[in-house]
C-alpha cells in the first residue's frame, strides 16, 4: 500500500507527518517508524507525527521519537501539525487540538504559529541546573561558551547518568547580547543533539526567568535552527499562559510503500 506523507521543520526540528484520519497507520511498529525517520536509510526526521481525528477538538497529534517509540509533548511539532491541519483544511486560524499532554489552543498567521503550552507550577533545583516539565521534561544547565560546548557527550552523560532509563532532555543555555538566550539541546529519544526543541526552549525561558536572568515576560531564544519566542504569565511560582511562537514549515510531499 502506498502512503503519502509530508515532511515538516519547526527552527530545524523536523518531522515525518501523516494524515491518519482514517487510521490506516500502523503506529505500534516501533522499527517501521524509526526506519522512516532514519536519515540514512529512511526519509529523515527527528521525529514523526501523525493527525488524527478527535472527537471534542479539532484533531489529535500522536508524536514518536526518532528512535519509534512515542515520546511525551514536542513543541515544535506541536506547531508543525497546527501548519499541516491548516493546509489540509481542518482548521482556519485557530485551533484548540489534544496532545499527549492534554488541550491545545494555537494560532497560525503565515509561517508563523503561536502554541499555547501546558501551565508549570514546579521547577526543582538539581546541582548546577533546573529541572521541569513543560509537556515533556527538561534538564536546563547555564554553561560558558556554549558554540564550543560539547553537548552530545555532556547530554548524554547526564540523560543517562543523572535520569537513569527514562531520561530527561538536556539543554545548555548561555545568555546572549541582547539579552536574550541561546539554546543547544540533547533530545530524549532521538539520542543526539537537534537543532531546536521547542518544549526545551519553553523550559529555558521559564528558567530563566525565575532564575532572575531576565526579568522579562517575553523572552527570545535562538536555538541552532532558528529563533523562537516565550511569553507567559507568572504569579507566586504558577507559570500560566505560556506561549511558544515561531516559523513552521511544509518542506515536501512523498510518498512511502509499505
Ligand atoms: N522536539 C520536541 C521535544 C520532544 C520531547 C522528546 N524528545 C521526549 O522527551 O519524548 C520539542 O520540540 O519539544
Amino acid at each position: 500500500m502506498k502512503y503519502t506523507f509530508y515532511k515538516y521543520q519547526g527552527t530545524g526540528n523536523d518531522f515525518v507527518m501523516f494524515d491518519n484520519r482514517k487510521n490506516e497507520f500502523p503506529k505500534d511498529d516501533v522499527s517501521l517508524v524509526a526506519s522512516i525517520c532514519d536519515r540514512k536509510f529512511g526519509v529523515g526526521s527527528d521525529g514523526l507525527i501523525l493527525l488524527e481525528d478527535d472527537e471534542k477538538t479539532d484533531f489529535k497529534m500522536v508524536y514518536f521519537n526518532s528512535d519509534g517509540r512515542e515520546g511525551s509533548m514536542c513543541g515544535n511539532g506541536g506547531r508543525c501539525i497546527v501548519a499541516f491541519a491548516y493546509f489540509l483544511g481542518i482548521i482556519r486560524n485557530k485551533t484548540v487540538f489534544i496532545a499527549v499532554d492534554g488541550l491545545h489552543e494555537a494560532s497560525i498567521e503565515g509561517d508563523v504559529v503561536s502554541l499555547k503550552m501546558t501551565d508549570v507550577q514546579e521547577i526543582s533545583k538539581k546541582q548546577n541546573a533546573l529541572y521541569l516539565n513543560t509537556g515533556s521534561p527538561h534538564h536546563v544547565q547555564l554553561v560558558k561558551e556554549l558554540k564550543s560546548f560539547n553537548v552530545f557527550k555532556e547530554g548524554a552523560r547526564l540523560r543517562y547518568g543523572v535520569y537513569g532509563e527514562k531520561g530527561s532532555n538536556i539543554n545548555f543555555v548561555e545568555q546572549n547580547e541582547s539579552g536574550g538566550f541561546d539554546i543547544r539541546t540533547y533530545e530524549r529519544g532521538v539520542e543526539d543533539e537537534t537543532l531546536s526543541c521547542g518544549t526545551g526552549v519553553t523550559a529555558v525561558a521559564l528558567s530563566m526567568y525565575h532564575m532572575g536572568k531576565t526579568k522579562k515576560k517575553i523572552v527570545p531564544i535562538k536555538a541552532v535552527g532558528g529563533n523562537l519566542e516565550v511569553s507567559f504569565d507568572e504569579q507566586n511560582g504558577l507559570y500560566s499562559n505560556i506561549y511558544l511562537k515561531g516559523e513552521a514549515k511544509q518542506v515536501f510531499k512523498g510518498e512511502l510503500t509499505w
